[in-house]
């Protein structure tokens, strides 16, 4: 099914999510979700602790596919499509907690985001390994494309887990980058990090929109960021929204003031 934007923005929506719910038992961790990202936006998903952001992301990325609604990536319906699935249609993410796999180089992580393009030929490649060269040639150039954009070099043959948080929330990015995405969801790539680690990220970020032509969602709870970074912004509070738009209107909005004030974040 195809889907056409209705509003002002004439630019197809990367992503359209229609009435979505999700409940874990008795309770409703994402109810009545609407919201549409453009190609070429960087949206931003905020809200309190346990507001529903990751839910959303796992129901967008085929983690834990919504109960109820739809979700549309490109105007295909994927709603309830295996995560595998969902990645070789170009939407790749990075984690709340850091996936990367200690005691495997800063390389090897990177290089397991080429996953959705390799060809499962274990068998072929162990008789013939000249057939896959060529193949994995063009991995590797991919790979060290994006360690050099992603200014990783210095520490590419390093063990990932002796390296500081910052890289290794690069790293994270770097290892979503290389599947090529066209589609970016990024669960709080900032934690825990310092100030000019995180204004590092945020330009990242920018240029993989400028030069790869990626759309992003950037789940974040600094605010700074979103406000700097984001095109447009979703706020929700106890699973539901309660307000969408450009950052500037979002964060003055009484209703969003009065959510952050009621939990552990401010609206800086
Ligand atoms: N797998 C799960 N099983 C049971 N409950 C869950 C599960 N995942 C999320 N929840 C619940 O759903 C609600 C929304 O959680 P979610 O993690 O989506 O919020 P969040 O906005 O991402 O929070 P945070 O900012 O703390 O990461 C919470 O009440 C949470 O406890």
């Amino acid at each position: 099914m195809r889907v056409t934007s209705n509003s002002t923005d004439e630019r197809p929506r990367v992503l359209e999510c229609r009435d979505v719910e999700r409940r874990f038992g008795g309770l409703v961790a994402v109810t009545g979700v609407n919201m549409h990202i453009h190609q070429g936006e960087i949206f931003g998903l905020v809200g309190p602790n346990g507001s529903g952001k990751t839910t959303m992301t796992n129901a967008i990325t085929g983690f834990f596919p919504p109960q109820k609604g739809q979700i549309l990536l490109n105007g295909e319906n994927i709603t309830g499509m295996a995560p595998h699935k969902v990645a070789r249609r170009g939407v790749a993410r990075t984690f709340q907690n850091l996936a990367l796999f200690n005691g495997m180089t800063v390389l090897d992580n990177i290089l397991l985001g080429r996953h959705v393009h390799m060809k499962p030929s274990v068998f072929r490649t162990a008789l013939y390994p000249w057939l896959a060269r060529p193949e994995e040639i063009a991995h590797r150039e991919v790979v060290e494309e994006v360690i050099d954009f992603m200014q990783l070099e210095n520490v590419r043959d390093e063990p990932v887990d002796v390296i500081p948080l910052g890289l290794k929330k690069r790293v994270e990015l770097a290892r979503a980058l290389v599947a090529e995405p066209s589609f970016l969801v990024l669960d709080e790539p900032m934690a825990g990090m310092n100030q000019e680690e995180k204004e590092y990220m945020a330009r990242f970020i920018l240029d993989a929109r400028e030069e790869r032509g990626v759309t992003v969602m950037l789940i974040e709870h600094h605010m700074d960021i979103i406000t700097g970074i984001c095109d447009r912004m979703m706020v929700l509070s106890y699973g539901e929204v309660i307000d969408t738009g450009i950052p500037k209107d979002v964060i003055a909005d009484p209703r969003v003031i009065k959510a952050y004030l009621g939990g552990a974040h401010a609206v800086q």
